[in-house]
């Protein structure tokens, strides 16, 4: 028996002891790592007795960017630590617990360079057929490569961080100009997001890739549908996406979703060598998505047609560094069924078939005081569940043009 008991911590939920995500929080005026158990925080600050000296040193600080920069075999040796201290029957020296509504969390590391691909095939396919009626919904390259680009990470922020509608240029149909204003199709994106850890390095094989992946956090890429039609083409998305983009506060350890790996969906012919995966890097996450308490949709991460571990050896083969805290995002999951879309822009066809919320309201895209919380799970061993801390966002009002 534990001597850590708390509401939920035990294996059938999301964030018992096979879980243990890392996170930021402010304890006593300062900041401090801490692991998630239950429905509490355990600060790792008051741990270094228990840790000793070489393992303490590394959450000592106000942020995860001392553990980032280590190597993975310290990432499993101080998660191993942690396990044995939260599993043993008796406190650790200078241990407390702290409920989660009792404290804030921040950004818990310093993101560097962000990406985010589009390496659902339902999603790219769906957003084909929305917004290029009148051509094949994928490009040639779809299927030899992970397509992504670059993204703005001076405005990711944490979960709980509200978010401003943003203002724009957009074309309104069937007019030849455009106008400028607050935008009028505010979407969001489901996302798994990967964060880098480890010794600086370039050209990563996919075996390499999984030693540079820390952790796992839940990615909400908002996305302004209007802004982003009118400006994309032919560069891609710019003012669009980059006023914003949330991510969860507790990265979970890449370690933890050992018994989650799949295989991505087979590729419809052979991939070139530097994206051939050694060990099967697709993972079994459940994503759940709700829009003003109502669950909107339910994507399948399994469904993604190229792994972490693909899109890293992808985004450094050209050489490009890859540094801690660089963070890159799966792209929108979404599956075959309407019911596991990853945006509503899929899941009001562009905006034709509103979306049913709980109490008769009806939605297209978001509207001001609207919530959107994303959650995940994952099998974990032996019948035990890993869990993915929510990112959630409020939209408040455009600011005064
Ligand atoms: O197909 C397009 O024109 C645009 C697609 C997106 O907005 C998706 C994007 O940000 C990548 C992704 O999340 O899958
Ligand atoms: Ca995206
Ligand atoms: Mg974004």
């Amino acid at each position: 028996m534990s001597w850590i008991d708390v509401p939920g911590f035990h294996a059938a939920a999301p964030f018992g002891p096979q879980t243990l995500p890392y996170g930021l929080v402010r304890v006593d005026d300062r900041w401090t790592p801490a692991v998630r158990v239950g429905d509490h925080v355990l600060p790792l600050r008051g741990l270094a007795g228990a840790l000793g000296p070489r393992l303490a040193g590394l959450v000592s600080e106000d942020s995860l960017d001392p553990l980032l920069a280590r190597e993975a075999a310290i990432w499993r040796e101080l998660r191993e630590r942690l396990q044995e201290l939260t599993g043993g029957s008796t406190a650790p020296r200078g241990a407390r617990l702290i409920s989660l509504d009792e404290v804030r969390s921040a950004l818990p590391f310093t993101v560097g360079d962000y990406v985010d691909f589009y390496s659902s095939r339902h999603h790219a396919e769906n957003v084909g057929r929305i917004l290029r009626p009148d051509s094949a919904p994928l490009l040639p390259n779809w299927t030899h490569l992970p397509v992504g680009y670059h993204g703005r990470s001076g405005t990711v922020v944490v979960s709980g961080t509200d978010v401003v509608r943003p203002h724009g240029q957009r074309r309104p149909p069937g007019a030849e100009l455009p106008v400028f204003g607050p935008s009028t199709r505010l979407d969001i994106e489901a996302e798994v997001g990967f964060v880098c850890g480890g010794p600086v390095g370039g050209r990563l094989s996919t075996a390499e890739a999984e030693e540079h992946v820390f952790g796992v956090v839940l990615v909400n890429d908002w996305s302004a549908r209007d802004i982003q039609a009118w400006e994309y083409q032919p560069l891609g998305p710019f003012l669009g996406k980059s006023f914003a983009t949330s991510i969860a506060g507790w990265i979970t350890p890449l370690a933890a979703f050992d018994h989650a790996r799949v295989s991505p969906p087979a590729p419809p012919h052979r991939l070139l060598d530097y994206l051939v995966e050694d060990r099967q890097a697709g993972l079994d996450l459940r994503l759940a998505v709700s829009w003003n308490g109502t669950v909107v949709t339910r994507p399948r991460f399994a469904e993604m047609s190229w792994s972490f571990a693909q899109q890293l050896a992808h985004l450094s083969v050209n050489g490009a560094t890859v540094r801690p805290g660089d963070l890159f995002a799966s792209g929108t999951v979404s599956g075959p069924l309407r019911s596991e879309r990853g945006s509503f822009l899929e899941l009001s066809w562009g905006g034709a078939e509103p979306v049913e919320l709980a109490g008769g309201a009806r939605r297209t895209f978001l509207e001001d005081g609207d919530s959107v919380v994303v959650t995940a799970t994952a099998p974990g061993p032996e019948g035990s569940v890993i869990g993915l801390a929510e990112v959630a966002g409020t939209i408040r009002p455009a600011a005064s043009a």
